[in-house]
Order: C-alpha cells, then structure tokens, then sequence
C-alpha cells in the first residue's frame, strides 16, 4: 500500500543513478542566454495569444515582414541540442546495449533507463523547482505559432511566454535541458485519435505530466487572398487535422491532392511564404490572420464535438489533491500470464474507479516474443483513470497492479480540465 509521500514510488523504490546531473547555474544561464535572445527576437515566440494587442502586433510584421529569421535560427538551436543528445543516448545505448534487458520491472527498471530507451521520471533530487530565471513561465510547443498546441498553453499559462518548436522529441529536451519550464503536446483528439508520438515519448522521457487542457478545434480552410475554390489542387497540413476534416473535403468536391505538414499553421506559414495560389491550408482562423490568409470555407471538421486533449509535462511531479477531480495516467507492460489484462483492469473496477482510456503501443525494447513456432507481439499499455494518487483507492489499486505487472510507471496525476464545452476556442 501507499502512503501519501509516497505516490510516485512506483519506479522510485530502487536508489536513483543519474545518467544527466542537474546543470551548473553557468550552464543554465548561458542555454537561457542564447534561447531568449534567439526567443526576444522572435515576436511570435513571445506573444500571448489571447492578448488581442499582441496578436496584432506579432500578425503586423509577421504578415508584412515574412517569417522571422530568428525563428530559424531557434528552430536551429533547438537541432543543435536534440543532437547532442541523442548522440548521448547513442553512445549509452552502445556501451551497454539492449540485449540483456528482458523485463521492465520497477526492481530492474534502471537496466532499462540506462539503455537510453526508456528514462526514469526526474525527481526533486535531480534539480531545484522551477522556473528559476524569473516570474514567467516559458512554455515549450511543437509548430509555429498560430497552432492549436499554442493555444492551448495559452489557455493552460495564460501568462506564459511561448516557445515554437520543430519536433516533438525537440519539445520534451527543452524542459529537460531547462530552456523551457513546462511542454504542452496533444495526446488524443475526439475524431482523429491517439497521437502515438507522444505516448511513445512520454515512456523515453523523464518528463511528468502535470496537467491537462481540452481545447475545441475549429478548422478552417484557408488560402491566400483573391484565391477561389476551384482554383486549388492541394491542402496542406497536420495529419491530425486532415483526418479530422476528411469528410468535409470530400463532400466538397475539390479535385485537390491531400499532403501532410508539420503543423496547421505550418501550413498556412508555408503558402504565405512561398505565394502558393493553387494550395490550401486546414488551420484556425487565428493562423490565417497571423499568416494573412482568407477563410474559404469556415467550420471544415467532420464533427461539430471536435476536441483535442493537450498535456502539460514538467520536470518535477505536482501534489495530488482529492479536494478536486484528478486524473492519473500510468504506463505498464506484463509478460503475458493468463488474462493479466484483466486481471489489472478489475482492480479499477473492483474499487468503482473509472478508467478513461487504454492505448497499448508497441513494446519497442521487445517488441516480438517467439513463443515455438509463433511469433507474439509486446505491448505497452497506457490507462487513465478518474481518481489523484492521493486516493488510497489509486493506491491500492497501483499496488495490486504491480503484482500482475513486469513494468510500471506513473506518468502524472493531474487536476482534470473541467472548463465548460463552450468557454474556449482553438482559433
Ligand atoms: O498543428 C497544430 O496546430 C497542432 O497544434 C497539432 C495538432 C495535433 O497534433 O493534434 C493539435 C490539434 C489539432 O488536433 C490538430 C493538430
């Protein structure tokens, strides 16, 4: 059973040996240094956008001056860092390779974080709270600005200063490296489902989720200004997004070739650009204002409920409460008992707690079992559930996951965002 100071013992049993020690105050002084002078440059970077007065200004020079020189630059500076890094991880992966590891139990999950794979959560012993440079909070997304990820910081750190970036991967090494203090990643949209990047993430990760934000989503088609329908013969943008519209752009008959891009705003950043005439972007109506595009079509998702849920990640764990709705997320894999799937899911159900959802992903560290002549696949197995770590019915019911389980992980236990359907728009 579990005891209140100790709700993230899942993995924490066993001592901790830290693989990256906390950065030198130079260090983090001189990342902070070059990452602001690269941000400060960068209006969009800077920008709250629901500020109306700062929107107008980011969409005044972004519209007239094209895209900022330093967002490259950034977007560069971001490379540089992910390289580092995954050349770390390279490296440890070599010198101790991956073949020994066979399970993933919190008594022998440090094997496994050592392979580069799959990292331990950070704890309070691994650095001091943050953020450490000042009042703001500096909020790390994946896109550029104008897409939904930054609107949903936004609704999560309304005073939050926000920092673009290319890839996902790139998203969770600034919060670890402290570029950044929090990352917002969409987890799962009401239409289009999972983003398996960011399940497959969160595990290699050592990042906590801290909360959540459940953002509506408006899709719009957007061109540059004078272009008609028919005089398109392609849309850009999110494989989210297109998903999400697919109905909608067949019923409009447009003889048009769907092609994916980074991102919504990418998308509408990419046809303002490069003066595409023949091309749409699927993105919100924020996009096209900061982008200068027009709104051809207006509400393009095939479903009215068309929600994304965003999570908000942090070096260090929050305190769960029970004075308010908490959710908490885990991650665990087993090696194949007679019903153990089953067995783990009753003792939610056994306890009247509600699981949210279950996604099971490749288990990449093994991902085939030869079982005689058959070969079986491995999973990861993602749950939420309604009830904080702080509930001894969580505790207990962890407990007997444990039992049943050759690996578990607590990925965050978080406030659940309860905001009225209608009280936010992505756009
Ligand atoms: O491209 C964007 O604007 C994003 O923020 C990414 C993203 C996603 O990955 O799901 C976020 C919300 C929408 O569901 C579509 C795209």
């Amino acid at each position: 059973m579990f005891s209140a100071g100790q709700l993230f013992s899942v993995t924490l049993t066993k001592p901790i040996i830290l693989t990256d020690s906390p950065p030198s105050k130079h260090l983090r002084h001189t990342r902070h240094r070059q990452f602001t002078t690269q941000c400060t440059n960068n209006l969009h970077s800077a920008t709250n956008p629901f500020d109306p007065a700062a929107v107008a200004a980011s969409v005044k020079n972004f519209t007239f001056t094209g895209p900022s020189k330093n967002r490259t630059d950034l977007q560069t500076s971001c490379a540089i860092i992910s390289s580092t890094i995954i050349g770390k991880q390279h490296d440890n992966e070599n010198r101790k390779g991956i073949e020994n590891i066979t399970v993933v139990n919190a008594e022998r999950v440090l094997d496994l974080e050592l392979s580069g794979n799959i990292r331990k959560p950070l704890t309070i012993n691994d650095m001091s709270t943050s953020p450490m440079h000042g009042s703001e909070i500096r909020v790390v997304y994946q896109g550029v600005p104008g897409a939904y990820s930054e609107t949903a910081a936004a609704k999560a750190y309304p005073n939050g200063e926000f920092i673009p970036c290319e890839q996902f991967e790139q998203v969770f090494q600034a919060v670890e490296l402290w570029i950044a203090d929090r990352a917002v990643l969409p987890l799962e949209n009401s239409l289009g489902g999972s983003v398996h990047r960011t399940y497959d993430l969160l595990l290699r990760h050592r990042l906590h989720i801290v909360g959540e934000v459940q953002l509506p989503v408006r899709h719009c088609l957007l061109a540059l200004p004078g272009v008609n329908k028919q005089d398109l013969n392609r849309v850009i943008s999110h494989p989210q997004a297109l998903a999400q519209c697919e109905l909608t752009l067949t019923k409009l008959d447009l003889k048009i070739t769907r092609e994916s891009s980074n991102s919504t705003a990418g998308a509408a950043e990419l046809i303002s650009e490069s003066n595409l005439r023949n091309t749409a972007a699927i993105g919100s109506e924020r996009a096209a204002k900061i982008y200068g595009l027009n709104v051809l079509v207006e509400g393009i998702h095939d479903d009215c409920n068309n929600f994304t849920r965003f999570l908000m990640l942090a070096r260090e764990p929050i305190i769960p409460r029970i004075d308010q709705p908490f959710r908490t997320s885990i991650v665990f894999a087993h090696d194949n008992g007679t019903s153990v799937l089953f067995k783990v899911l009753s003792v939610f159900a056994f306890r009247n707690i509600n699981l949210t959802k279950i996604e099971s992903r490749p288990h990449r560290l093994r991902p085939i079992t030869i079982v005689g002549s058959a070969k079986r696949f491995e999973y990861l197995f993602y749950v939420d559930f309604d009830a904080s770590m702080a509930d001894v019915r969580a505790q207990n019911a962890l407990s007997d996951v444990q039992e049943f389980t050759t690996f578990l992980r607590v990925l965050g236990s978080y406030p659940v965002d309860m905001t009225p359907l209608c009280s936010s728009g992505g756009d």
